[in-house]
């Protein structure tokens, strides 16, 4: 195997490479040095130089002047160009298993290019959700990354990328895995209805899509869901700090509750008094519900924008919704016609629902035997949001971040802006997938929240293109690089190849 540089020193590994055609080094390329094993380096830094530096210089003329100058290698014409790499080491692979590496590999050893092979230790979980392949620097390998699907979800995924990183396209791979695992139940609110593909490829397209996803949209397509709710399925307790109502907002909430039970919403959007309400207040209520649930009155009758929230019909949406979860299925919602608010109330309805009925399982000694149910929440600033939560509370999102792991319930969150997200939730996220990102200040809470040290990636955060991403977790003994292939070419590939991964990449 031909070297690719040799260990010269450094306080991280610092490694002479020459330079040659064809054999560039680039920052991110895993390196390994033979030494008591495999010590797995990862590239932090290039220091490009044309000459050798005095020092050698020095060095070479002495021995030249000793008459020793014929035998030093680094005197060759070819030498004369090379690359100075600062590298760390990332992980120890004995015979053991891969452990933290405590100990540089020594003086002049060989460094080369690491091989399929030298990565075998990551080894296949149980339940796999599919990431993509191993990545050193820009160059793929055909070792896959996969996370334990039950492990990794209740233990919270975060996703952190700017717009335009490959996040939609990530989340569509990762769902790939999750639609045939009955033993995960996912949760998916699709603000921008890119999930299922109605119009492109998506997750409608996987062969299990019939039996394994439920689809549920305003104007679902024949085989879908229509997403009706009714609104007697909402309790005050679901806007809970996700809609902030006044103290005189609330008594009139709670009035109207006792006076018409669970019709209490509509109750409200149609009475022009209730006793004990003030009639501002009742008109605010009224203005609420219109912008948030679309509800309005118009010719004596209560009317539906956007037909999602109405008065009849509807009636078993959140109970049908938590039984496909509960058998493992993947739903998704198309929440694209919805307000913003609107949207995480949906979620919010479900969430609660589901972690009320598991926290009743888990009393009875019956949770082993549910699947573990995984929520997707784009944006979650709106919901873990440090303002949120200081303002008004916390909400169903919040707790199932802080508590969710103990009733098998997870969150996979996305965002632009991981510095908006508490760090004690940050720190209960114990997988991040780490996307691209240009802003400073966002790769600094990445880097300071991660299960890894990551201080010398700030660079490497920076510069990941589409689809790179470093995937830093507590089920990983170090942060992996991985490059998330195509959503379309990934499919392509699963239809020849039934079986699985790997992939080739262009
Ligand atoms: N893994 C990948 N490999 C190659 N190209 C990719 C990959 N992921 C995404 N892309 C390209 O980047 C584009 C944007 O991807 P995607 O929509 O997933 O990003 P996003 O982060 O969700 O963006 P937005 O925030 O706008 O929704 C895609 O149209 C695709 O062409």
């Amino acid at each position: 195997m031909e070297a690719a540089g040799q260990i010269i020193g450094g306080e991280t590994a610092t490694i002479l490479i020459r330079e040659k055609t064809g054999s560039r080094i680039e920052i991110g390329d895993l390196l390994v040095a033979e030494d008591d094993g495999r010590i797995i380096l990862q590239v932090k830094e290039l220091k490009y130089r044309s000459q050798i530096p005095m020092g050698m210089h020095e060095l070479a003329s002495g021995l030249e002047l000793e008459g020793q100058g014929g035998e030093v290698e680094f005197l060759e014409p070819e030498l004369r160009n090379y690359i100075i790499a600062e590298a760390r080491p990332i992980l120890h692979v004995k015979d053991e298993g891969p452990v933290l590496p405590k100990l540089l590999p020594g003086f002049f050893r060989s460094v080369r290019r690491i091989h399929e092979g030298d990565l075998e230790f990551l080894e296949r979980p149980q339940r796999p959700i599919y990431l993509g392949n191993v990545r050193s620097g820009s160059k793929v390998l055909e070792t896959p990354v996969h996370l334990d699907a039950e492990s990794a979800i209740t233990h919270h995924i975060l996703i952190p990328a700017t717009t335009g990183r490959g996040k939609s396209n990530l989340v569509k791979v990762m769902l790939w895995s999750l639609v045939e695992m009955d033993s995960v139940g996912m949760l998916v609110l699709d603000p921008h209805d890119e999930y299922y593909g109605r119009n492109d490829e998506g997750l409608g397209s996987h062969p299990a899509a019939g039996e394994r996803i439920e689809y549920y949209s305003p104007d679902a397509p024949v085989g879908g869901n229509t997403l009706i709710i009714n609104l007697k399925s909402l309790r005050p307790e679901h806007f809970d700090g996700i809609i902030d109502f006044s103290g005189p907002q609330e008594e009139a909430i709670r009035a109207a509750r006792n006076r018409f039970g669970d019709e209490w919403i509509a109750g409200i959007v149609k009475s022009d008094e209730i006793m004990n309400v003030h009639h501002s207040t009742l008109r605010v209520l009224k203005r609420k519900f219109d912008n948030i649930l679309g509800v309005y009155m118009e010719d004596g009758e209560l009317k539906s924008r956007g037909g999602v929230f109405r008065e009849s019909g509807g009636e078993s949406t959140i109970r049908d919704i938590i039984g496909h979860l509960e058998d493992g299925k993947t739903v998704i919602i198309d929440t694209s016609r919805l307000m913003g608010e609107a949207e995480i109330l949906v979620g919010s309805i479900i969430a609660g629902a589901i972690f009320r009925r598991y926290q009743r399982y888990k009393a009875e000694n019956r949770l082993r035997r549910k699947p573990v149910i995984g929520i997707i929440i784009e944006e979650a600033p709106r919901v873990l949001g440090k303002e949120v939560i200081e303002n008004q509370g916390h909400n169903i999102y919040s707790t199932i971040a802080r508590e969710g792991r103990k009733f098998n319930i997870g969150l996979v969150a996305i965002t632009q802006l991981v510095s908006l997200i508490p760090r004690t939730i940050l720190a209960n996220m114990n997988t991040k997938i780490i996307l691209g990102n240009e802003m400073a200040q966002e790769r600094a809470e990445i880097i300071a929240s991660a299960s890894q040290d990551l201080s010398d990636d700030n660079r490497t955060i920076a510069s990941l293109d589409k689809g790179e991403a470093i995937v830093s977790s507590i089920f990983t003994k170090f942060a992996v690089p991985v490059k998330i292939p195509l959503f379309e070419e990934f499919i392509e590939s699963e239809k020849k190849d039934d079986d699985a991964p790997p992939l080739e990449f262009v």
